[in-house]
């Protein structure tokens, strides 16, 4: 395998969008200016002064400038790396809901992908407009970066930033999306992310092992049947009464308050289709078992965030209809990712509680949107898209950090080892 060297300057000089800058934004800010006027007449933006002197006599004389729609100031253009930025003054009376009302018009005059308002200041908004859908193009490899611990940059988001996700900040997630959208795409780059950090990664893949298998020599403990994981969550369970002991103990509210010797290791539970816990045979033992894993999950919810056991549960669709506690659970998954999905309702039970409006969002990804997916960040939604990791990547990252691979006191008998799976 040949080894090219590039210098750092030259990886920088190279990520920069010449051709936007030198090309793309001159055009679209002259576009915009030109177009400006007409753009707020059409979009009754510009409104009408009263003409400056008016003055009636015995013959009737009207002096003063014609009556001409003002539209409001633009102010400076200014280039971004993703699109541009323009700051506009408005007239009194308007408010920044007038000029989101037209980002439509605005984002078709200004041949732009899309376009967002804000209101920085009072009187003022600006629209921060996006040249290209950055989610269109490959995402390419990932700059290297030094991650914080339980933190993953997993791709970029609609407005061009890194895609982070901080299990710190939100604990728990859920994945949704349809066959072929990109959910195990999407736990495989995140499992690639955390496999280099002081993390513990614990996998139920009930469709046989055949998603996390893959990644078995970083995996703290691997359940690849139901039975399997019913024993796994029980563990976990115990394992979690072992750290309020030991916070109790301490005084601590939560693991992070510890003493960083005593603190321990944080475990992320990857839950690849969830569903397959919930579906019985019909049996009374199918079903108890089915029980018991829904009860452990809702507790492990629960719980975990405070002892730095998280979840992240990956499912086609997620809702009532797979059995009790599926509500209440999905309430504790705040953390939410719909890749594209067959019908409303799922894009419903993924984003409906939490963003109304993501829901008809999700549902305009198409078939060949692979990765795409709509995303809770900061309390708004976005568009985003992970990168891709091939199962050749998945092994090769497993295999690098498997010395990084905590022992956790988590298998039981029947429970599949990470390394012997
Ligand atoms: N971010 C992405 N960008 C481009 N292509 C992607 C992306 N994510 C996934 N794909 C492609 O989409 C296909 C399906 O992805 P993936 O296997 O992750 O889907 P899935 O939702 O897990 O499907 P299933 O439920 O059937 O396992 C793969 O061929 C993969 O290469």
């Amino acid at each position: 395998m040949a080894l090219i060297f590039q210098p750092r300057w030259q990886s920088r000089v190279d990520a920069v969008p010449w051709r936007w800058y030198l090309v793309g934004f001159p055009v679209t800010a002259a576009r915009m200016v030109l177009t400006w006027r007409k753009l707020c007449q059409n979009t009754d933006l510009a409104v009408s002064r009263r003409p400056g002197h008016l003055l009636i006599g015995g013959e009737m004389l009207v002096r003063g400038s014609a009556l001409r729609p003002e539209p409001p100031r633009l102010g400076p253009i200014r280039a971004t790396r993703t699109g541009l930025t323009a700051r506009i003054r408005l007239h009194p009376g308007q408010t920044p809901m007038h000029v989101l009302a037209v980002a439509d018009s605005l984002m078709h005059a200004w041949r732009v992908h899309s376009v967002r308002v804000i209101s920085p200041q009072r009187g003022h908004v600006v629209v921060i407009a996006t040249a290209h859908d950055p989610l269109g193009e490959h995402p390419g490899a990932m700059p290297v970066h030094r991650p914080r611990l339980l933190s993953a940059r997993l791709g970029r988001t609609g407005d061009g930033a890194a895609w982070h996700v901080d299990f710190r900040s939100v604990p728990h997630w859920l994945v949704v999306g349809a066959t072929r959208s990109g959910k195990s795409n999407w736990l495989a780059t995140l499992i690639t992310e955390l496999a280099p950090q002081d993390v513990a990664l614990v996998g139920i893949d009930c469709k046989g092992g055949m998603e996390l298998g893959l990644f078995s020599p970083r995996l703290s403990a691997l359940a690849v049947s139901r039975t399997e994981a019913s024993r796994l969550l029980v563990a976990l369970l115990s394992e979690a009464e072992t750290r309020m002991g030991q916070c109790r103990d301490a005084g601590a509210r939560s693991i992070w308050d510890l003493p960083d010797d005593d603190r321990p290791v944080p475990v992320v539970v990857l839950v690849d289709e969830v569903a397959e816990l919930y579906l019985t045979d019909g049996t009374r033992e199918g079903k108890q078992e089915a029980a018991d894993c829904s009860t452990a999950l809702l507790r492990l919810g629960q719980l975990g965030a405070a002892l730095g056991l998280h979840l992240v549960v990956s499912a086609q669709r997620f809702g009532s209809e797979l059995g009790p506690g599926v509500t209440a659970l999905r309430a504790q998954l705040g953390g939410r990712v719909c890749h594209r999905v067959h019908d409303e309702a799922s894009a419903e039970m993924a984003l409906g509680d939490l963003s109304p409006d993501a829901v008809a969002v999700v549902q305009s990804i198409t078939e060949e949107e692979q990765g795409v997916a709509v995303t809770t960040m900061g309390g708004r939604w976005l568009r985003a898209r992970s990168v891709i990791t091939t199962p050749d990547d998945a092994r090769e990252s497993a295999s690098q950090h498997a010395h990084r691979t905590p022992r956790l006191a988590l298998t039981g008998p029947g429970l599949t080892k990470g390394s012997d799976a």
